[in-house]
Order: structure tokens, then C-alpha cells, then sequence
């Protein structure tokens, strides 16, 4: 079985090369809630940019907030989303008279009620990187947890429809991934912005044998299922965990507030 490494070294001002990996090619994708404090910084780290629906209001309303000193036109026009797609129904005429003015690609999927605008614009970002290249994509969604709790559902349920491509949800205070069964998983914990709480959880079905290593409170070929246990509130040990499991499992871990 495979190993797969993960890192959340995209909430570093810079990225460091790893010898032994290829680097990631990041995407962002904001969602219609408040921008966390650390968008700047996936901003500058991503290569593609997208907006949600309704977080083309965001994007436009609080970027500014967080350059105070400048002027709010040259912020929104330096922070251009290559793209905003989704149904349509949140997004402000102004806002989206205003970045198509400056060269927004506008996709309006208003037709599909059946999918959230977030699954919208990982289908586009998908779509849009060459097959080669979707080993190393790794797509940062912005403001994903926390909220209306319907929605964050949905943003879990995006994991599981693109179980094969690394997506990591993110909010002011935490972050979430799935570590698919298909693979062994190495860990590294970003110790000076991220931890020491952490979560495991079982998604779509139980796991029957779930082994970790790293962490205060590890697995030993435990089962883990709604109803029964699951990994909340456990704290990371140092620098590495490694998780090994039959079913797709959630990772979660807090961010320092610094
Ligand atoms: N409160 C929230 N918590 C988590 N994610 C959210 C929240 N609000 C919006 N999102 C995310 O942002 C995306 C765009 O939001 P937007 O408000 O434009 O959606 P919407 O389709 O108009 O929602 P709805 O019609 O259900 O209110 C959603 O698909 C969802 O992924
Ligand atoms: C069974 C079922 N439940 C809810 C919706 C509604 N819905 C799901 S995603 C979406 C688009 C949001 O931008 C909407 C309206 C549906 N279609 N089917």
C-alpha cells in the first residue's frame, strides 16, 4: 500500500522544498462566509482562484478590511478571482459587474440545483488541471467549516465525491481532510501554526480497524463507528503521526490562533 504525505505548509509564509516530494500545486476556492484571517497568504500560495457564488461578495467586501491602509479598488483588483461559478443566487450584481470588469471568467451553473457551488468550482478546478498534474493539486477551500451546519455537510460530502484529489476545508480555527483507505498516511504537523488538538472520524461507514501512531490517545486496530468510539479531542505528540485504516477517515487539527 502507498504512502501518502500531507503537510499543511501552505499556512506557512513560504512553502519549503522537500527533497523526497514533488511540490503541490494549490487551488483556493472562497466560500460565502467570513474570509479567515490567513486568506492572503493561501492567496499568494495559489496558483488558480475561484469564488463560490456568494464568496465573490466576500472576497470583495473584507480583502479590503485586511489592508487598511490602501485603497480598496487597488486590493480588489490585485485579488482577482481567474473565475466565479455557481448558481448564481448570492452573488451581488455589483460584485460581479465588477470583477467581470476586470477579466473574471462568470460561470453560471443556475440550471443545476442538484450540486453546491463548492462542488461546482472543484469540478472546474478538476477540469481545468491536466491528468498528469492532479496528483500534486491540492485544493484550499476558505471558509468551509463553522456556520450554517447544512452547508458544512455539504462541504464534507465534497471530500467524498472527489475522494481521489487532496482538498483541505478550512476555517479560522481548524482544518479538515480525508485520508482515503486506498493509502497509508504520513502527517506533518506544522507545530508553529497548527495543533496540538486533533480528530479522527470514521466518514459514510465504520471503520473496523483504524491504527495510528503520534498521537496521545492512539489506535491499535480499533474499530471506530457513530454510536460507538470516535477520535475527538486527541492531542498530537510531536512533529509526525502515521494512520493506517479499512475505511476513509476525516483528519482534523486546530489552528493556532498566534
Ligand atoms: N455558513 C456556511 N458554512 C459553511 N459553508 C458555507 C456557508 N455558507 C456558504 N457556504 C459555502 O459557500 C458556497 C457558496 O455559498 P452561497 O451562499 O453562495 O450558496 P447558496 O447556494 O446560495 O446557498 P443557499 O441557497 O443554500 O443559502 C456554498 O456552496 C457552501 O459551500
Ligand atoms: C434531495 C435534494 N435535497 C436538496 C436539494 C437542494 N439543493 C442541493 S444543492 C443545491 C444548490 C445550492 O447552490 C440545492 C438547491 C436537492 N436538489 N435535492
Amino acid at each position: 500500500m502507498d504512502l501518502m504525505h500531507h503537510s499543511s505548509a501552505f499556512l506557512l509564509p513560504s512553502i519549503p522544498a522537500d527533497r523526497h516530494l514533488p511540490p503541490l500545486t494549490y487551488a483556493l476556492v472562497v466560500l460565502n462566509q467570513s474570509l479567515p484571517r490567513f486568506t492572503p497568504l493561501l492567496w499568494k500560495h495559489a496558483r488558480l482562484h475561484l469564488c463560490a457564488d456568494g464568496g465573490a461578495n466576500r472576497l470583495f467586501d473584507e480583502m479590503p478590511l485586511f489592508f487598511s491602509d490602501e485603497n480598496a479598488s487597488d486590493v480588489r483588483r490585485r485579488y482577482k478571482p481567474d473565475a466565479i461559478k455557481g448558481d448564481m443566487d448570492s452573488v451581488r450584481k455589483d460584485v460581479l459587474d465588477f470583477y467581470k470588469s476586470i477579466g473574471t471568467k462568470i460561470i453560471d451553473k443556475s440550471h443545476d440545483q442538484d450540486t453546491t457551488d463548492l462542488h461546482k468550482c472543484v469540478t472546474y478546478i478538476r477540469d481545468s488541471s491536466p491528468d498528469l498534474d492532479r496528483s500534486n493539486l491540492c485544493i484550499l477551500v476558505a471558509g468551509a467549516l463553522g456556520g450554517r451546519f447544512d452547508h458544512e455537510i455539504g462541504n464534507l460530502n465534497v471530500l467524498c465525491c472527489f475522494s481521489s484529489l487532496r482538498i483541505v476545508l478550512l476555517s479560522n480555527d481548524s482544518l479538515v481532510y480525508l485520508l482515503p483507505r486506498t493509502h497509508r498516511h504520513e502527517i506533518h504537523i506544522q507545530t508553529s501554526v497548527e495543533g496540538p488538538h486533533c480528530g479522527l472520524v470514521p466518514l459514510g461507514m465504520p471503520s473496523r480497524s483504524s491504527t495510528t501512531t503520534g498521537l496521545q490517545w492512539d489506535l491499535d486496530n480499533a474499530e471506530m463507528r457513530f454510536g460507538g468510539l470516535v477520535s475527538t479531542s486527541n492531542i498530537v505528540k510531536g512533529e509526525k503521526v502515521t494512520v493506517q485504516s479499512d475505511s476513509d477517515l476525516l483528519w482534523t487539527i486546530s489552528i493556532k490562533k498566534l
